[in-house]
């Protein structure tokens, strides 16, 4: 049966009007539709039950492997110690057209009506269809601006068709954020079911620890984040400070604090937020579908993301085939992965022809957060990029400071990684392989004020051998001749010749 209505009957709302009295302290409140908060008004006109139904799997296994676990058992891997992944039935989903989905999606965008407001839950029936509303941690992630880079794509690149999909712009400043709301919801929704679940925890580079502890926050469940000790930014260590997490500063790398957690998740009754955990790949899928959606469903040509523990380029991946399979659009974009030089075991093994893997010990980056040389989602990145005719792109530390000032300078106020992915794009434009009107998408992963100290030290000129387009404030003494003197030599500097 295919349906192209936005009023199918599954979708049907039913209406409760009736103002019910409960008691309370002994006196009688009563709850009209006029006090409802949003999620009263959810509760209040619940969509009818649909049959959309999803469990997890072993990875690159199909939706009737014998071999599958419901989303409410506490499973991170299968029985071989493969990655696990959520299989949507997309038999049920496919009842309805494409035109149907892209209607509903499109319907539920700028409205506040829980949990629809957010960029995720606004596809709830592909992300978690059985969790109930009312068990939804938001924050109304997602929906984030999609920039046009015009003067950078023209001057800089020599392309009309650039955007940056600002994925730094949300709740925490991150992509996290898509993920953590779905991971989090789960959780919420198993303390509910009495399963053995105290808190929940991971590793991080600062940004899966930033999401993490603020959802956890939100929800009333404790947090607790392992972090690399001294190699994350100020911004990022308050952030699970701030939030009331219990944060572990271990004197390791992310890839030993990632060890470490899930050693420690076995033991105690913690539950693993890392991307090792299916459940964040499906919030973060949503940031393609959003792509999809903000450029009135037409497919870009190219989309670059920022590479660390691998779970993004997968989710990407995701996003964009389900939109293929289900009938939205006709294709899925070409996929390119950015390491930084310093941490870039995808690349190797990428140039390798994937003939072997290695892990790497990842040395020091200014982009901190991808400073992983043992991705866990290593096979998930290598299925994206095989099946979207991939590519893999590195950047070194000059480059990827370089390409982050430079779009600054813009008008942009980009991340380290966002900087390493404009160099894998740099790169593509100058071996042709990115055309000049090609429709390209660079993946900014978080918000620049994360990353404020690297920019204070590349614009003072304090990184050897590094600066080229550095910035500083002016020293002035407080006299009107001395800043006339500094004010003629800057607008003759600006003048054109
Ligand atoms: C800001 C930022 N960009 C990019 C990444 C890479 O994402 P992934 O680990 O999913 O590859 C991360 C985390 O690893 C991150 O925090
Ligand atoms: N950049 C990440 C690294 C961990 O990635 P995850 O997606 O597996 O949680 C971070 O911010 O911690």
């Amino acid at each position: 049966m295919v349906v192209s209505s936005l009023f199918h009957p599954s979708f049907s709302t039913i209406v409760f009007t009736a103002a019910k009295p409960i008691h309370k302290n002994h006196r009688s409140v009563t709850i009209s539709a006029a006090n409802d908060n949003i999620k009263d008004k959810a509760r209040r006109h619940p969509t009818a039950a649909n049959n959309f139904t999803a469990k997890y799997v072993p990875f690159g296994a199909s939706f009737d492997s014998d071999e599958s676990y419901s989303l409410d058992e506490i499973v991170y891997r299968s029985k071989s110690g493969a990655l696990l992944d959520v299989h949507h039935d997309v038999e049920a989903l496919a009842k309805f057209d494409g035109a149907y989905w892209r209607n509903l999606f499109d319907s539920r965008v700028g409205k506040t009506t829980w949990p629809y407001g957010s960029g995720v839950w606004s596809k709830k029936e592909w992300v978690l269809p059985e969790i109930n509303s009312d068990d939804i941690v938001s924050t109304f992630e997602g929906n984030s601006n999609l920039f046009w880079a015009e003067r950078f794509g023209k001057q800089f690149e020599g392309m009309n068709d650039l955007w940056v999909k600002h994925c730094g712009i949300s709740h925490t400043g991150s992509f996290k954020d898509l993920g953590m709301t779905v991971l989090v919801s789960q959780v919420n929704r198993l303390r509910k079911m009495n399963r053995p679940l105290v808190g929940v925890g991971c590793a991080s580079t600062g940004d899966t620890s930033a999401a993490l502890s603020a959802y956890c926050a939100a929800a009333g469940i404790p947090s607790i984040v392992f972090l690399p000790a001294n190699k994350i930014s100020t911004a990022q260590l308050i952030q699970p400070v701030s939030n009331g997490a219990l944060v572990l500063s271990i004197d390791t790398d992310f890839d030993g604090c990632m060890k470490l957690i899930r050693e420690i998740t076995c033991e105690l009754p913690i539950y693993l937020a890392n991307s090792l955990n299916s459940l964040r790949i499906e919030g973060q899928k949503t940031a393609a579908i959003e792509i999809l959606q903000q450029f009135d469903w037409q497919v870009p040509d190219w989309v670059i993301v920022p590479g660390g523990n691998l779970g993004n380029i997968y989710a990407f991946y995701k996003g964009f085939k389900m939109c293929k399979d289900l009938g939205l659009v006709d294709k899925i974009p070409r996929l390119v992965c950015a390491q930084a030089a310093n941490a870039n075991p995808l690349y190797l093994y990428y140039i390798n022809g994937w003939k072997e893997f290695k892990a790497i010990k990842a040395e020091t980056t200014f982009a901190s957060a991808i400073q992983i040389g043992d991705p866990v989602s290593i096979d998930r990145a290598v299925y994206a990029l095989k099946n979207s005719d991939g590519i893999v792109e590195e950047a070194t530390e000059e480059e990827l400071m370089d390409a982050m000032a430079l779009a600054d300078s813009t008008g942009m106020f980009i991340c380290p990684h966002t900087g390493v992915a404009l160099t894998a794009l740099n790169k593509l434009r100058k071996s042709g392989v990115i055309g000049s009107s090609d429709r390209v998408v660079v993946v900014s992963t978080a918000h620049g004020l994360k990353f404020a100290d690297s920019k204070i030290d590349y614009h003072s000129g304090n990184i050897p051998g590094m600066g080229r387009l550095k910035n500083p404030p002016v020293s002035v003494k407080a006299d009107f001749g001395s800043v006339m003197d500094v004010l003629k030599d800057f607008l003759l500097s600006k003048t054109p010749k």
